[in-house]
């Protein structure tokens, strides 16, 4: 049973469908990304899969042991969450804050659990600075920990390299390709970067109203979507 399945779905905002008649899953263990131009209604998507906005037609569902509120969010950055006045430790433990439930105090669990994203993302140095100090790849980092507390099974990633230098963007891409390989994490990321995405994802979900390719990275290359936005096809007839 998938992860996740979207099945028929349409969402939009007072009547105005953004995305319509959305077929895909995830797979335990897939690295999903879902490309698209601006407006083409992937952080729409995004809510609807954290519950955050209700679907006008079809149904989302969750299996394999993943419930809506264990999946691991790293929002697209905004100024307010650049700001944020928190140690680095008390970002990433509040990623246990949705598993939580009605129980406002953390467990010994909870902590541990802060401790070792941190080191696992190398970022256990950092513990005490104020978030907001941090450089804009360090800061992707604590929330990338923050996202692993909350999750066991999927990881959901808005345009996380946004804002970062090529150097800092390759080492996000590799850690992320290390939790997904090593940790068996499935990955969805939203992404404006089509060919970093063709070489680390499995399956491509191509928006544009609708979903214009779902599928495998494979299939993706060698379609005529695909390579027309791999820069691939140059004239209407080529197939
Ligand atoms: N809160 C809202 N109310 C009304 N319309 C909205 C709202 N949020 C987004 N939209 C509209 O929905 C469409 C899809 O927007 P969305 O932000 O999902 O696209 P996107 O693919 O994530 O774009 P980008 O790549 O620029 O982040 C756009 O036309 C946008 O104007």
């Amino acid at each position: 049973m998938p992860l996740i399945k979207c099945e028929n779905v349409s969402i939009g905002y007072e009547g105005q469908t953004v995305v319509k008649d959305l077929n895909f899953a995830i797979e335990k263990g897939d690295y999903l990304c879902i490309v698209g131009e601006n407006g083409s209604g992937k952080s729409t998507l995004v809510k609807s899969l954290l519950g955050l906005k209700s679907v006008e037609k079809g149904r989302i569902t969750f299996g394999d042991g993943l419930r809506q509120n264990e999946i691991g969010y790293l929002p697209q950055q905004n100024d307010t969450q650049k700001d944020f006045p928190a140690s680095v430790y008390e970002v990433v433990l509040s990623g246990r804050l949705n598993s939580r439930g009605f129980h406002p105090f953390y467990t010994s669990g909870d902590k541990r659990e802060a401790v070792e994203k941190m080191e696992l993302l190398g970022i256990r140095d950092l513990e005490r600075q104020c978030f907001r100090d941090l450089s804009g790849g360090q800061k992707q980092r604590v929330l990338l920990a923050r996202a692993l507390c909350a999750t066991k099974s999927l990881l959901l990633l808005d345009e996380p390299v946004t804002g970062l230098d090529p150097i800092v963007t390759g080492e996000f891409y590799q850690l992320i390709r290390r939790i997904n390989r090593d940790s068996g994490i499935a990955v969805v990321m939203v992404s404006h970067d089509i060919e970093s995405a063709v070489e680390d994802a499995t399956h491509i979900l191509h928006l544009q109203e609708t979903a214009l390719f779902f599928g495998t990275t494979e299939d993706y290359r060698r379609s005529r979507i695909g390579r027309k936005f791999l820069g691939g096809v140059h004239d209407g007839n080529d197939f």
